[in-house]
């Protein structure tokens, strides 16, 4: 049975009349072609080429999204020798704190290292990116790319094979054949971190990089709730049944498409703790002790492609991460009300 929710307190505690009027402002922006096209004339604009988001070094150097103004997107566009009527082509993210409206656009059929000049700054991996910007970044890069990639593989309606047309936002594409509206698509994903007291279980996949362990996961099937779904993967996956689902988190993750990543804590018995893992899904899964995680989070690797530890566990912008580090937080609590270190 899944424990009661740790509401949204960051949803209730943000300014009211601020957020409430940012939100409809984007509706209306969604909604409202000729208010979109308006819009574009103030936006605050993301670029990426091929998917990759354009990144630039600050004076302290660190690295943040480039953000361009549209005066200065259509000045980049036109020395290199874009029209720069090209702007009308991006999608509506959001909108900064000011109400600024924020849009992504792909550029990836201009030449690479003109725009990365004329912007000075540089087109970087979605996954290399997100160890370089800084956190709150992230959801907004994954974001941008997300959409993009959603509009990019949703040209042509399934029903018809007729082109699909976006509206101006790219909140939807239309197919004016059939009449069927797609709207961007997220697959709902579990992941579960397995306690059994006093040890977590992560495991990995032959895919991820040398070293690094993360939560089990899973994409929920048709017709399943959270709950079943978190039960049947963790069945499937290591051979275990788990209790005491306790809700953690959400979060978009874009790779390879979008998913929805629904967190959960949940425990085994601890006299039932042998794994049996599904060779075919993961390459290995095994118990860690507090001492091991905590090492773990203390150490994170500065660069995934080199100088990897044994054992490493996701970056903090992962869901994985919090998770674990949740459960160490737990931990170092318990051990302290029982005079251990
Ligand atoms: N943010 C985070 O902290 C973490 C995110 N994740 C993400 O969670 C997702 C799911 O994790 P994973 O453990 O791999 O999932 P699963 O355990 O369900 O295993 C993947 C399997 O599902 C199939 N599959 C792929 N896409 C879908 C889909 N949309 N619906 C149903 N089945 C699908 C794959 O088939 P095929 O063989 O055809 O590819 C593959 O056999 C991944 O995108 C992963 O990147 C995972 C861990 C941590
Ligand atoms: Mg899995």
């Amino acid at each position: 049975m899944l424990q009661p929710f740790k509401l949204c307190n960051l949803v209730l505690s943000r300014s009211f009349s601020g957020y409430v009027s940012r939100i409809r402002y984007l509706m209306r922006l969604k909604e409202d072609d000729e208010a979109c096209r308006e819009a574009l004339k103030s936006g605050n604009f993301l670029l990426y080429h091929k998917l990759s988001p354009l990144l630039r070094k600050t004076s302290s150097g660190t690295y943040k999204l480039a953000s361009l103004k549209t005066s200065d997107l259509e000045q980049i566009l036109e020395n290199v020798g874009k029209d720069t009527h090209f702007v009308n082509e991006s999608f509506l993210l959001g909108c900064t704190d000011k109400g600024e409206p924020q849009f992504s656009l792909e550029v990836g059929d201009l030449d690479r290292s003109a725009l990365e000049k004329e912007c000075r700054g540089m087109f970087v991996d979605l996954r290399k990116a997100f160890f370089m910007l800084p956190g709150p970044e992230s959801p907004l890069a994954a974001k941008g790319q997300a959409l993009l990639r959603w509009h990019q593989t949703n040209c042509y309606c399934s029903a018809t094979g007729q082109p699909t047309v976006r509206n101006q936002s790219g909140s939807l594409r239309v197919c004016h054949s059939s009449g069927i509206t797609y709207y961007p698509k997220m697959a709902p994903v579990v992941i579960v971190l397995v306690s059994d007291g006093s040890r977590c279980l992560l495991a990995r996949q032959a895919m991820f990089p040398p070293g690094m362990y993360s939560a089990l996961s899973g994409f929920c099937d048709m017709g399943e709730s959270m709950e079943e779904a978190l039960h049947r993967e963790v069945a499937e996956e290591v051979g275990l049944e788990v209790e005491n689902l306790q809700y953690s988190g959400s979060q978009h993750w874009p790779f390879p498409q979008s998913s929805f990543m629904l967190a959960c804590h949940a425990t085994v018995n601890p006299d039932k703790t042998k794994v049996n893992i599904d060779k075919a899904e993961l390459e290995d899964a095994r118990w860690f002790t507090y001492e091991e995680i905590s090492e773990a989070l203390q150490n994170p690797p500065r660069d995934p492609r080199r100088d990897l530890p044994a054992f490493w566990v996701p970056p903090s912008y992962a869901i994985a991460n919090q998770l674990i580090q949740e459960w160490a937080n737990q931990q170092q609590l318990s051990r302290k009300l029982h005079g251990l270190k």
